[in-house]
């Protein structure tokens, strides 16, 4: 499979340490890809890594092509955003400026906005629900309203990958749903290449069109939800006894356990 975001036998870790071994992964243009897996289990680090923020302990990592440690920063940021579980928010901003600021990649750090800096944050805002609160100050905000002016400052940044680590953590039901729909529409509808960790197997396997189940210091599953996430890859990989069932209407699955884990 070819992708905007493709990784050949990636080993992910800290400090010499390999946390996630051998992985073979490509994020495909118009597509959702969802890491679930148990705590610890090197989520973050792999997506951590595959954004270019630290290096992979093996293997090789290409974006639109490319070799990832062969761009420079900004070539990167142009191609690929991130959004990490819990951005510093810097002081004072407005949801509008932090937009603007994802457009760094595309003009010189001392440039003056163009027009189509202009439009790209307006289309960011307007994608994401966050228009009405342009103008207010990023510490004013709820926990859903920020998350969805981080979104839209990732999204001002215009790049053909999409990363988020666990982008529904602190938001209501209404915000989390909110956020996985706009997800999928920059997937489907604007073809960018998705790939966000969710602990939620429901939402996962209702969103996703491939999801990859990590645990054990590898990858136990990849692929379509409903072949990925069944009662005994779920049991391999938390280590639960639960029953499994699929919604036909939307895919989705809830998890019932049948006994407490030891
Ligand atoms: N900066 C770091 N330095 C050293 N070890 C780290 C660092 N960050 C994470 N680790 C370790 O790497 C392993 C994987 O952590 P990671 O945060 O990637 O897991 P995760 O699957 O995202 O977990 P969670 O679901 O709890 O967020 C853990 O053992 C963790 O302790």
């Amino acid at each position: 499979m070819s992708g905007p975001l493709v990784a050949e036998r990636l080993s992910v870790g800290h400090d010499g340490r390999t946390v996630v071994a051998d992985v073979n992964l490509t994020l495909p243009a118009g597509t959702v890809t969802v890491l679930v897996g148990p705590n610890g289990c090197g989520k973050s680090t792999m997506l951590r890594t595959l954004a270019g923020l630290q290096p992979p302990t093996d293997g090789h990592i290409r974006v639109l092509g490319d070799p990832l440690d062969k761009l420079s920063r900004r070539e990167l940021s142009r191609r690929l955003a991130f959004l990490p579980q819990t951005p510093l928010v810097p002081a004072g901003i407005t949801v509008r400026e932090l937009a603007r600021n994802g457009r760094y990649a595309h003009r010189g750090a001392f440039a003056r906005h163009t027009a189509k800096d202009l439009e790209a944050v307006d289309w960011a805002l307007r994608v994401t629900n966050a228009l009405p609160l342009a103008d207010k100050r990023m510490n004013e905000l709820s926990g859903g309203e920020r998350q969805r002016a981080w979104l839209a400052a990732v999204l001002a940044q215009e790049a053909n990958i999409l990363l988020l680590d666990e982008p529904t953590t602190y938001l209501d039901l209404r915000y989390q749903i909110e956020v996985l729909e706009v997800v999928r529409a920059l997937a489907h509808e604007y073809g960018m290449a998705c790939g966000l960790v969710l602990h939620d197997l429901g939402q996962a396997s209702t969103y996703a069109d491939q999801v990859m189940l990590t645990a054990g210091g590898g990858i136990l599953g990849q692929g379509e939800p409903a072949e990925v996430l069944t009662s005994q890859s779920i049991a391999r990989a938390f280590g639960v006894d639960v029953k499994v069932v699929r919604d036909s209407e939307t895919g989705g699955i809830a998890c019932f356990p049948r006994s407490s884990p030891n």
